[in-house]
């Protein structure tokens, strides 16, 4: 049996007065693809700003990795093997795709700055390893025959698939995504599904924040559901769809969309 790699206790958070996140409690287990989901306002952007390191709670501990993390930086929640990769876009548009995804793991490289100023070889062997890898991570996200376009010539979909390749240089045991099918087309939501599953595979857990019900509904292990910054229901899709509290919180309306 897996072991949760994250587990959300108690957690509150108040913010102006409103309780944005209400004693929330729930685990996610390694290797699995779990979506959180909830009507809009319900707390799920707060719920990731707070497991990311964004927002300390009022209350309540998260631990990652057996770790409590609470009061530590994004920075150093990433470290620890926990990397959000954001609702918008972040690739450098400017560069190329190749040198977007180079960039990102030179972040991670240890070349100091004297090695990279004075090109010594230490630095060239580095970099050749850090070449060989991005051109690995390009023929992971699909991106290969695109690597010496600008980033600003991908379209939408493919930016937000280059935008996780960049979280993903970070080397993450956890990955979180926010809303990662918002603004694609149905080709592009099945491209981007088809890339999350891949990153399943290689053993990374992926929290997801997600309107999209059919995604949603396709991709995830368990799913966890908030309304009011509660947890109403959590469970397997098929137990999901069916639950009388999740289907009166959404009206029946996105779900009954995912079902149909
Ligand atoms: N910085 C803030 N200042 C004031 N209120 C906030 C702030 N952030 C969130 N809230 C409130 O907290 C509640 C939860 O918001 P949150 O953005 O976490 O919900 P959500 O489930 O992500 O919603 P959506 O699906 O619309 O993005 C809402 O009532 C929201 O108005």
């Amino acid at each position: 049996m897996s072991s949760p790699v994250l587990t959300l206790s108690n957690v509150t958070m108040q913010i102006a007065g409103l309780t944005a996140v209400d004693q929330l409690s729930f685990s996610v287990e390694a290797g699995q693809i779990v979506s959180l989901i909830g009507p809009n306002g319900a707390g799920k952007t707060t719920t990731f700003n707070v497991i990311s390191g964004y927002m300390r709670p009022t209350a309540g501990q998260v631990m990652l990795f057996g770790e409590n993390i609470v009061g530590l930086s994004p920075d150093r929640i990433a470290q620890r093997g926990l990397v959000r990769s954001f609702q918008r876009t972040s690739v450098f548009a400017g560069c190329t795709v190749f040198d977007n995804v180079l960039t990102a793991l030179h972040l991670q490289g240890r070349a100091g700055l004297w090695k990279t100023l004075l090109r010594t070889p230490g630095f060239r062997r580095e970099e050749a390893a850090l070449c060989e890898q991005a051109r690995e991570m390009l023929d992971f996200l699909g991106l290969q025959s695109r690597a010496d376009e600008l980033a600003s010539s991908l379209s939408y979909g493919e930016q937000r698939v280059l935008g996780v390749g960049l979280a993903l240089a970070a080397r993450p045991r956890m990955l979180l995504l926010d809303e990662p099918a918002a603004g694609l087309n149905p080709s592009e939501t099945e491209a981007f599904k088809a890339t999350v599953r891949r990153i399943g595979d290689r053993g990374i857990t992926v929290l997801l924040v997600e309107h999209d019900m059919h995604m949603v509904m396709s991709i995830s292990d368990h799913i966890v559901v908030l309304n009011h910054g509660r947890l109403i229901a959590t469970g397997i899709p098929t137990a999901i769809q069916q639950d009388p509290e999740v289907i009166r919180a959404y009206l029946g309306s996105g779900l009954r969309r995912a079902q149909a």
